[in-house]
């Protein structure tokens, strides 16, 4: 049986929890200081009454707390550091990078980077992830085998994680953005509004699963769509004189920008 330990019981704690549940090998406890007791109700785990607590009973922990508390849960885990340094920390901490984990736990804390994102509620998330440059192979596969089980991984070098945040980590709510542009300008075209937001819903539904399980390009299925002198067509132009890829350029720069920060 393999205790993950969560610090921090928020959007994406809770994603991860509810993808790792149902494995009968993994046993999840959680401490947070407002909201442990609740969701670990709501999800079937154990509540703790400290981070310290959950480090001791551990053998991975996940820091999924705001970036801005890493010192404060730092100095609140020593004791647990010194009496049992074999914990791994897993951190999802926007920005923080390695080295900056390093100076919070120590140099001899094994410690994984990882950006997952929402989706791995569901076991369709994508997470990046970059180990310390000496830790043991059988320790890395371990936690890419854990984070498999959540949905798509790739090890990325550290210089890209802020690209990678901004297209994977906040990209579904870029996506769900997109679901409700569609929806507002159904709800003008005058479609009842929750008419209007299942057929946004199921129309993104669908076209993620038509690229991921028929394996098309975006463009390819495009113009598939596109019937030569058709009404997408038309759209799509409309798309472009609006500068769609511009924006989302734009958007990503912002997210990156702010990503940066924490670095
Ligand atoms: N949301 C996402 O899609 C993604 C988030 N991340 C990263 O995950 C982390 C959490 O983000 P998110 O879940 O969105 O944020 P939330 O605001 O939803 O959750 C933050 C959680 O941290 C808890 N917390 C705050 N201070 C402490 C502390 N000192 N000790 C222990 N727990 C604490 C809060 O406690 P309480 O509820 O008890 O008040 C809350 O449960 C961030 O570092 C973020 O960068 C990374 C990738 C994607
Ligand atoms: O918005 C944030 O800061 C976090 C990081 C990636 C997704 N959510």
């Amino acid at each position: 049986m393999l205790t993950i330990g969560f610090i921090g019981a928020g959007n994406m704690a809770k994603a991860m929890m509810q993808g790792w549940a149902g494995n009968a090998d993994i046993h999840q406890v959680v401490y947070s200081p407002n909201s442990g007791a609740q969701v670990a109700a709501e999800l079937g785990l154990e509540a703790k009454q400290s981070a310290l607590d959950v480090w001791a009973e551990s053998d991975m922990v996940v820091l999924a707390m705001p970036p801005a508390q890493l010192e404060a849960v730092a100095k609140d885990l020593q004791l647990g550091i010194m009496m049992k340094p074999s914990v791994i920390v897993a951190s999802v901490l926007g920005g923080v990078s390695l080295a900056t984990l390093h100076a919070a736990f120590g140099e001899h804390v094994m410690v994984a980077r990882t950006l997952p994102n929402v989706n791995v509620a569901l076991k369709y998330g994508y997470t990046a992830l970059a180990f310390d440059a000496n830790m043991d192979q059988d320790v890395k596969g371990a936690i890419a085998a854990l984070f498999l089980e959540l949905g798509r991984t790739d090890e990325l070098p550290e210089e890209q994680f802020g690209a990678v945040s901004a297209l994977a980590g906040s990209g579904p709510a870029f996506v769900a953005a997109f679901a409700e542009a569609m929806t507002q300008a159904g709800i003008q075209a005058g479609i009842a509004p929750d008419t209007a937001a299942r057929l946004a819903e199921q129309t993104v539904v669908g076209t993620a699963r038509h690229m991921g399980d028929l394996k098309k390009d975006p463009m390819t299925l495009a113009h598939e769509v596109m019937t030569p002198g058709g009404s997408t067509a038309a759209g799509w132009e409309a798309l472009e004189q609006g500068n769609l890829n511009g924006l989302v350029a734009d958007a990503i720069q912002a997210t990156m920008k702010k990503n940066a920060e924490f670095e």
